[in-house]
């Protein structure tokens, strides 16, 4: 049981279980931790049940109201354990022996204590060695809940007090670290920087030439993919649910596919070298094998089986003849001309398909329907995939206008957000819409302060430019590590980039250009990829496909640019892109009419009619 069902007093009363640190929460921190030692892990929460639930186990809230401390947690955890024996740790202590459980079970079973809890010996100010207890970890019986019972009832509420009244065990651990746990705020945001998070920074300065005001494409590109961190938290879906998620472990085969070795035609099963090159060869028929019935024929020298497709081949036999290429075919027998087949033919083999123990698919795979038939061919049921990555977004500007609403004068109807809305949904993230927020610094950090306690990354778009109005990068600058690019490409020059803060909590955030087609691009090539990271996903390159351009395209080297384009096959079958009008990074209609991006790198010049181009396709097979 991990015990998150305190008041987090030190933390400001935050939830602590729930405190992001290193790409997840600390309880998930906890939870992959302890998940390997036990048979089943329940977290024991007083508050926010829905979100520790998410993490795809038990919640349990005490059976004493009122945040009476950790033994009310135990209590409840000993009431509906199924197991003899119950582990406890911290929701705020990620990083716990891997061998807790195992050490703790040793001594409480060798000294048949009634509770194993973990001690280290650490130095106090003079240096001089103390032992120090850490009673949150403990192992207990289920045996001792009548005595915890009375203790409670009594008003009892000390771990230690309790203690003394029973058998302990105590168990030294060596790694003092072990146990650290995170109490304030500062203490996360330190370990935070310690782990290795780099900052942007840290990134930047190992590139040589770097220039926030001249980025190329595949520098901004690189600088996003390095200060990305995933969200490492995972939960258990039934495998239909899993589809579009991103598997969090290999799925290793339990068995072989298919199981035997089987017929892959209708017709005849028999041993192959009886096949005679030069004269016919008339095998005797003992009986029939199908798919599905075990059957124990086993043809001899000179005789064979009528077996079904998927038919389980009877010993001695590797070879089929489909039953349409027979020579002659009587009640019992089956004549083959020579030359008609070779030995092996039409056998399929045990686990050509997938071999047991072996990874069917790995980890960081986006789930599609293929591999949704082929785990179901493993017989799996449920899988283990990573959480949800929740995405905030927001439009900016005094200009916009909510659909419902009159348009005054000067004014547009805000379309980013749901352009974002669509990029966000095909991508499988979970959407927190904030709206439409103005141009005013006030408004502006209350929103991104609470998008950013309330997701992953946030996405905004607009007053990344140098318009007076632009307040967005001045909030966004005093919110955390936060660049703002004018970045070598078209459209989509400005864009921010970073990680902000805000009451313990971090996240991502990409500040996208306002025009809309800018949008639509600095998403597809730059916060796409970066979600896709944050996802766990192991996304590959976009794959771009050549095809030649119908007219001429003027384009300036050095410079990405990205340009719309209808993708059609010609007359003679070949590829051919048509650019779809005006390119004006206003205009959203030549965006939608597109059904591919033209992109044309920072080293091609001006495009002639039937040049090859590389073409990013919009849509796909699956
Ligand atoms: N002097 C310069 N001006 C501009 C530059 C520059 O380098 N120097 N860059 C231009 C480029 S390129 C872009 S892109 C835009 C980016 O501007 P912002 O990110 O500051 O965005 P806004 O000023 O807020 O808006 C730009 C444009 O887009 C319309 N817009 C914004 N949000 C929405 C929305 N949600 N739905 C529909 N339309 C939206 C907005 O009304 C403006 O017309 O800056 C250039 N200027
Ligand atoms: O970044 Mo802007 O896209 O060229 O309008
Ligand atoms: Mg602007």
């Amino acid at each position: 049981m991990i015990l998150a069902g305190g008041r987090g007093t030190r933390m400001g009363r935050v939830d602590k279980g729930l405190q992001p640190f290193r790409g997840a929460t600390m309880a998930a921190h906890v939870l992959r931790r302890l998940a390997p030692q036990v048979r089943s892990v329940t977290i024991n929460a007083n508050r926010n049940e829905e979100s520790y639930a998410a993490l795809g186990v038990a919640v349990r809230a005490d059976e004493l109201t009122g945040f009476e401390g950790p033994l009310a947690g135990l209590q409840t955890g000993l009431r509906h354990c199924d197991t003899d024996l119950l582990v406890t740790a911290p929701c705020d202590s990620p990083f716990l022996p891997q061998d807790l459980v195992q050490r703790l079970r040793e001594a409480l079973v060798t000294q048949e204590a009634d509770l194993a809890l973990a001690v280290t010996m650490e130095a106090d100010e003079t240096g001089a060695a103390h032992k120090q207890p850490h009673p949150v970890f403990s192992l207990i019986r289920k045996s001792a809940l009548p005595h915890l019972d009375a203790y409670l009832a009594e008003g009892g509420r000390r771990m230690d007090g309790w203690h003394k009244s029973i058998k302990v065990a105590e168990v030294l651990f060596n790694d003092a670290a072990a146990f650290r746990n995170i109490n304030t705020l500062a203490e996360l945001q330190h370990e935070e920087q310690a782990n290795g998070a780099p900052t942007l920074q840290d990134v930047v300065s190992c590139l040589s030439g770097y220039d926030p005001h001249a980025v190329p494409v595949r520098q901004a590109q690189h600088i996003i993919r390095e200060f990305i961190q995933p969200v490492r938290a995972v939960e258990k879906v039934a495998l239909r649910a899993a589809l579009g998620r991103v598997l969090a472990a290999d799925i290793v085969s339990p068995i072989s596919v298919p199981a035997h070795d089987n017929s892959a035609m209708d017709g005849f099963a028999f041993a192959g070298d009886q096949l005679d090159t030069e004269h016919p060869t008339t095998l005797q028929a003992i009986g029939a094998v199908y798919a599905g019935r075990p059957s124990d024929l086993r043809p001899e020298r000179g005789q064979c089986v009528r077996i079904m497709t998927g038919g389980v081949m009877p010993p001695g036999c590797d070879t089929v003849l489909p039953q349409e290429l027979a020579a002659g075919i009587t009640e019992d027998s089956v004549t083959i001309a020579p030359r008609t087949i070779k030995t092996g033919d039409n056998r399929r083999f045990r686990g050509e398909d997938l071999m047991e123990g072996s990874p069917a698919l790995k980890a960081g795979r986006i789930v599609r329907p293929a591999d949704l038939g082929l785990i179901a061919s493993l017989g799996i049921a449920e899988v283990a995939v990573r959480r949800r990555l929740r995405v905030a977004f927001f439009s900016t500007g005094d200009e916009l206008r909510s659909i419902g609403e009159p348009l005054a004068a000067g004014c547009v109807y805000d379309s980013n957000r749901y352009t974002l809305h669509g990029m966000l949904t095909r991508l499988g993230v979970e959407l927190v819409d904030m709206g439409i927020v103005p141009d005013d610094p006030a408004a502006l950090e209350a929103a991104l302060r609470d998008a950013c306690e309330s997701a992953d990354a946030v996405i905004t778009s607009g007053g990344v430019s140098v318009g007076a109005a632009d307040y967005t990068k001045q909030i966004m600058a005093t919110l955390g590590d936060v660049t703002f690019w004018t970045i070598g490409m078209r459209p989509g020059r400005p864009m921010a980039f970073g990680k902000i803060r805000s009451n313990g909590h971090s996240a991502f955030l990409f500040g996208l250009p306002g025009n809309p087609v800018a949008v639509m691009v600095t998403f597809y090539f730059f916060a796409r990829h970066a979600l896709l990271r944050m996802m766990g996903a192991s996304a590959g390159d976009d794959l771009l496909v050549q095809a030649r351009s119908f007219g001429p395209i003027r384009k300036k080297p050095g410079r990405t640019e990205y340009q719309r384009g209808i993708l059609t096959v010609n007359a003679d079958g070949a590829r051919e892109v048509r650019i779809t009008g005006s390119q004006g990074s206003g205009i959203l209609r030549s965006m939608s009419e597109a059904n591919c991006m033209v992109v044309l790198p920072d080293e091609q010049g001006n495009v002639a009619a039937g040049d090859l181009v590389d073409v990013l396709l919009f849509e796909g097979l699956v």
